[in-house]
């Protein structure tokens, strides 16, 4: 996407060869800092730390965190400790686990002496999946949209509610939930965006009103728990979201505050679409309530809020009494009976394991 004009991704590989670049997620909206990556250890910080975040990224960022640490050493012992080290960054988006997987599938077999190219090769080639992912993610909801704008007699603003950031800070480019919005947008439908301000990393009110700004998207920053009355009183025409998870059955693991928003739009009849990337599905889980790991976050992302003052310095203050402790939660689980329907890179389908099947035919049958 575009920053202040100029074409930008959120991770790249330096102009010198030697490292990988990203946005430093953690500084924005205050300050547009590239956080340089060198080693294996840089790569699994910037995930664990969240300067890179999002399911996609945190997958594209993994593989090349094994491409940095086979720049230091490309022996078997290196890749299996690099793969340990990234798997163990954050539990929840199982990208990171494709993305390694896909890695370890590619480089082992390899002679070491290949492997460093090799996994530079792939790393890049998953990102730029990644990009086409959207695009197509964003061409088919955008047909959603216009249904929506058509329903509405072209009246008005077509009004859409997010959650957390699923835009192009989430991926390498043009983002998942927000990658219709901008294609709306670009085709001249009036779309507006209820942003959840997503606590406590507020990465709604920090990442996606600074990306919607970027591109001149009309938007509001929200409290988390305003959507439920802007539905009931009509101001919301349909929620779209992103995952981290989605099981084989169509339940979504998203941000935390998903599965309440969820709710309030079948409580209210609001369609809820969850844009879903095919390597956020995880074809080996069917309950997602049950079995998708629901990472646990430090209690000071809650405690604690980092903020910009009058001076223009950047500060962290404390907003709980000392002593309070604080439980720091940061997915749960919308069961597929309150998604509307799943926006895919091959199209929309129901929330249900047919559904998927019905866009993913490959998978029929695969003992997985
Ligand atoms: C397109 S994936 C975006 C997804 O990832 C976010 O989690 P986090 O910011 O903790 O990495 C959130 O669940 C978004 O919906």
């Amino acid at each position: 996407m575009k920053v202040h004009g100029k074409p930008m991704r959120s991770i790249w590989l330096a102009p010198d060869a030697q490292a990988a670049e990203a946005i430093d997620q953690t500084r924005l909206p205050h300050a547009l800092v590239t956080v340089r990556l060198t080693t294996l250890d840089e790569a699994a910080h910037a995930i664990r730390s969240m300067q890179v975040r999002g399911a996609p990224l945190i997958g594209a960022t993994a593989a090349y965190g094994v491409w940095l640490a086979l720049r230091a050493d490309a022996s078997d012992g290196a890749l299996e400790h690099g793969l340990a080290v990234l798997r163990g960054t954050r539990p929840t988006a199982v990208n990171l686990h494709w993305a390694l997987d896909d890695m370890r599938q590619l480089l082992a077999p390899l002679p070491p002496a290949e492997r460093v190219a090799a996994a530079l090769r792939r790393a890049e080639a998953i990102s730029d999946e990644d990009v086409a992912i959207n695009r197509a993610i964003g061409a088919h909801g955008l047909k959603l949209l216009e249904d929506a704008w058509a329903r509405k007699g072209r009246q008005g603003r077509l009004e859409v509610l997010t959650h957390c950031n699923a835009g192009w800070l989430a991926t390498v480019d043009f983002g998942t939930a927000l990658s219709p919005i901008y294609q709306a947008h670009d085709a001249g439908i009036p779309v507006h965006v209820w942003v959840d301000e997503t606590r406590p990393r507020n990465q709604g009110a920090q990442l996606t009103a600074w990306e919607l700004g970027q591109h001149g998207v009309p938007h509001t920053v929200i409290a988390d728990n305003v959507g439920g009355h802007l539905m009931q009183h009509g101001q919301v025409d349909l929620c779209i979201v992103g995952t981290d998870r989605t099981t084989a059955q169509g339940d979504v693991a998203n941000k935390i505050g998903t599965y309440l928003k969820a709710l309030a739009a079948k409580d209210n009849g609001v369609p809820f679409y969850v844009a879903l990337p095919s390597p956020t599905i995880d074809w080996t889980l069917r309950d997602g309530v049950r079995e998708i790991p629901i990472e646990q976050r430090d209690g000071t992302e809650l405690s604690d809020v980092t903020g910009r003052l009058a001076s223009g310095e950047v500060a962290t203050v404390r907003i709980t009494p000392e002593g309070s402790p604080a439980a720091n939660y940061a997915f749960d689980v919308t069961p597929a009976r309150l998604v509307t329907a799943l926006i895919t890179e091959r199209g929309v389908c129901p929330a249900s394991h047919d559904g998927l099947l019905s866009l993913f035919p490959e998978r029929r049958g695969r003992a997985e």
